[in-house]
């Protein structure tokens, strides 16, 4: 096909594509012809009728009323990454566009993430390696334990594709491993980790040494880790969280840290992202924060890239679409 013919697939990166990777340009190219935001915004009239796909690279910047006002044939939005919240799902159905995301190329890195910060916190990693840069020779590690993650107990909030790997990965660990689901239990999976399905979460919470949080941010789980569920928690527990900042109260928190109502937390995101200079969390020592990195591998990105070119083919083709995102 002449490249002139291929369908316009916008770029939703800032800038231009230089968050993806080169191969994937080259991937990208074969099915479609790249527009970058930069290229539209200079040539509307032009590239606005050529737009049949958007893929979206990055959470930001999001999709807006009037970018899809300006987009006549535009078909699907192909979220990489798996949250959408970032986007108005009712707005953009409104418009007769589909959304796509990438539930399975995201699931290994994000559940390693957890994994990693559990494992981190628990042994004061970020600590240790500070002390070994600042040359301490007055430490003792008898006066800084961690605790182990062997054979403690983890509570997964969340038992989808991610909250799955995270699972079997801390069966390797020979954790007892609870989960709470909203709305579903998953026999065959609780079967094939030996998981334990708590109805209640404040079982979960309340028996937990590790507390992983794996939702999906919706009005639901807006702020579902609040005050009054980490005063259910151990004071010998530890907070995970991978899946989005707004999941957990952050004051609340931060008054729980300060507090030691619980010990210690591990955040791979936050609201804001980042987080102000001066705000409290970063104030504390019981705390691990990372910059929201759970997919950011160069294998998760490849084959996010993947599953997103694959949804935006089968939705221009006409085709089943393997994961579409419906509005609630
Ligand atoms: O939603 C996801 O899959 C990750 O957070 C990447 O944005």
């Amino acid at each position: 096909m002449a490249e002139q013919e291929l369908p316009g697939v916008l770029i939703l990166d800032i800038g231009g594509t230089h968050g993806v990777l080169e191969n994937l340009v080259a991937f990208l190219k074969k099915h479609f012809r790249l527009i970058t935001m930069k290229e539209f915004l200079e040539n509307k009239k032009e590239m606005s009728k050529k737009i049949q796909s958007v893929f979206m690279f990055e959470c930001r910047p999001t999709i807006d009323r009037e970018l899809l006002e300006s987009l006549p044939n535009l078909k699907v939005i192909a979220n990489s990454g798996v949250g959408v919240d970032h986007l108005d799902l009712k707005m953009i159905s409104n418009f007769g566009v589909k959304v796509t995301n990438t539930p399975h190329a995201v699931a290994d890195s994000t559940a390693d993430i957890g994994m990693a910060l559990m494992l981190a916190s628990a042994r004061r990693l970020v600590e240790g390696c500070q002390i070994s840069i600042s040359r301490d020779t007055k430490y003792f590690a008898v006066d800084w334990l961690g605790v182990e993650v062997t054979r403690a107990t983890l509570g997964i909030i969340g038992m989808g594709n991610i909250g799955y790997k995270v699972a079997q990965r801390a069966k390797a660990f020979e954790m007892k491993i609870l989960y709470h689901n909203r709305n579903q239990r998953k026999k065959e999976e609780e079967q094939a980790v030996g998981a334990h399905y708590c109805e209640k979460i404040e079982d979960l919470l309340q028996q937990s040494d590790f507390v992983m949080l794996v939702v999906n941010l919706t009005p639901e789980t807006c702020k579902l880790i609040g005050k009054r569920e980490l005063g259910l928690m151990k004071p010998t527990a530890t907070l995970i969280n991978i899946s989005r900042g707004a999941v957990i109260d952050q004051d609340a928190l931060v008054e729980a840290l300060q507090k030691k109502v619980i010990m210690a937390a591990a955040l791979d995101v936050t609201y804001p992202e980042p987080l102000p200079r001066d705000h409290p969390l970063l104030k504390l020592d019981n705390i691990i924060i990372t910059p929201h990195i759970g997919t950011a591998t160069v294998q998760a990105i490849r084959m996010m890239a993947e599953e997103a070119i694959t949804n935006m083919l089968a939705v221009l083709n006409g085709q089943p679409i393997p994961s579409e995102v419906f509005p609630r």
